[in-house]
């Protein structure tokens, strides 16, 4: 039998012991489609991602489903099972393990062990999926068999007010890094991650495109936190880097980008632009009432032209760019259907 270096070995082979023929065969590992030996990721198709579930059971019934969705949301059962519960069985290997850690930890200084959540990150572009993600997770992760307690929350919370906004210019920089509180953010999210008991944080509205006035949402010390937002990648300005502040992306356990195409999430953008104008934005209080009466091609031209000036620069030059730094990269197809899955290896 030939022998092989370990550096010849490429990483989508692997060893193993044939019974039959009593000796060591390289074989082709179905489950790692890898030919860039320096990639940081393990490449999945959906088929590959999907064997991956092993027997982890769906506990989401077809209505629980339903209440999830959100505007026009058409996420299929399919979905969830061929690339959701695989995710879920890798979250909860991950988290067992970080709490086995923590309980080595404990044993070692003869505490009892803190009660440290573990948190997950959700970045993306705007329309991209993430709060369906980040919802979609949220009842797959509380169903483990262990109960966990899992809280949700979103950065648009930490958006400067309008008022903030306008006096500074940067109402056409929505989403952008300068228009975000990231000092508030970093804050509450070191309370949170520190197990505090009651965290307030505040909360946006996308029907009145603003923050809203005196209202908070409290977390009560969770298990498992996910935060979804554009920028949770995000490592802060040169002068943050200089002083050694903490970043966003400094109190995440596991981060999940969901990318797709930018002409594919501007269409995802425009139909979610479209559906709001039959719904959200008739209501009287909606920031963009004045939208609510516009023929569907003004309509399409005027999500187009918001997608011009504001969110497809944001993903270019602020979103896309913290990409690599996720541990699990979703490449969503048309019609939200996700075709590849990448993790990072370490
Ligand atoms: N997995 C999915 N299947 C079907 N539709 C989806 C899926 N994910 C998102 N959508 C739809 O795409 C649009 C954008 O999703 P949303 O979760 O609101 O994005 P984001 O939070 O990134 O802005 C919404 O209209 C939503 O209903
Ligand atoms: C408030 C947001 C930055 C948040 O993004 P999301 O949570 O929808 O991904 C975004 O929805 C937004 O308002 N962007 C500014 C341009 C626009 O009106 O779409």
């Amino acid at each position: 039998m030939k022998s092989y270096r370990k550096d010849e070995l490429d990483p989508g082979y692997a060893l193993r012991f044939d019974l039959a023929r009593q000796t060591i065969i390289m074989q082709k590992d179905f489950s790692i489609r890898q030919s860039d030996h320096h990639s940081r990721y393990l490449v999945f198709s959906r088929e590959e991602w999907a064997r991956l579930r092993a027997s982890t059971p769906l506990t989401l019934s077809e209505e629980r489903l339903l209440s999830l969705r959100s505007l026009n949301d058409r996420i299929s059962l399919m979905e969830v099972e061929q690339i959701y519960l695989p995710l879920s069985r890798l979250l909860n290997l991950y988290v067992t393990a970080v709490q086995n850690l923590h309980t080595a930890t404990a044993t070692f200084l003869a505490r009892s062990a803190a009660q440290v959540p573990y948190v997950i990150g959700i970045a993306g572009s705007v329309a991209v999926g993430k709060s369906t993600t980040a919802r979609l997770l949220q009842a797959l992760l509380s169903d483990w068999p262990s109960r966990p307690h899992v809280e949700l929350i979103t950065t648009d919370g930490f958006l400067w007010p309008n008022r903030v906004l306008e006096e500074r210019n940067l109402m056409q920089q929505k989403g952008f890094p300068e228009s975000y509180d990231v000092k508030r953010l970093v804050r509450c999210l070191a309370a949170l991650k520190a197990g505090t008991p009651e965290v307030q944080v505040p909360m946006y509205s996308h029907l009145i495109y603003d923050i809203i006035p005196d209202q908070m949402q409290t977390i009560h010390q969770p298990d498992i936190l996910i935060v979804e937002g554009l920028n949770v990648l995000q490592t802060g300005d040169n002068q943050s880097r200089q002083h050694n502040r903490p970043f966003v992306s400094d109190f995440f356990d596991f981060t999940i980008y969901v990318d797709a195409e930018e002409k594919i999430i501007e269409h995802w953008y425009l139909e979610r632009f479209l559906t709001l104008r039959e719904t959200a934005f008739r209501d009287p209080s909606s920031y963009f009432k004045r939208y609510a009466d516009l023929s569907v091609d003004e309509a399409m031209a005027t999500a187009h032209s918001i997608w011009a000036a504001i969110n497809g620069p944001n993903l270019q030059e602020n979103i896309l760019p913290t990409r690599e730094r996720a541990q699990l990269i979703l490449r969503k197809g048309k019609d939200h259907f996700t075709e590849e899955v990448k993790l990072r290896k370490l």
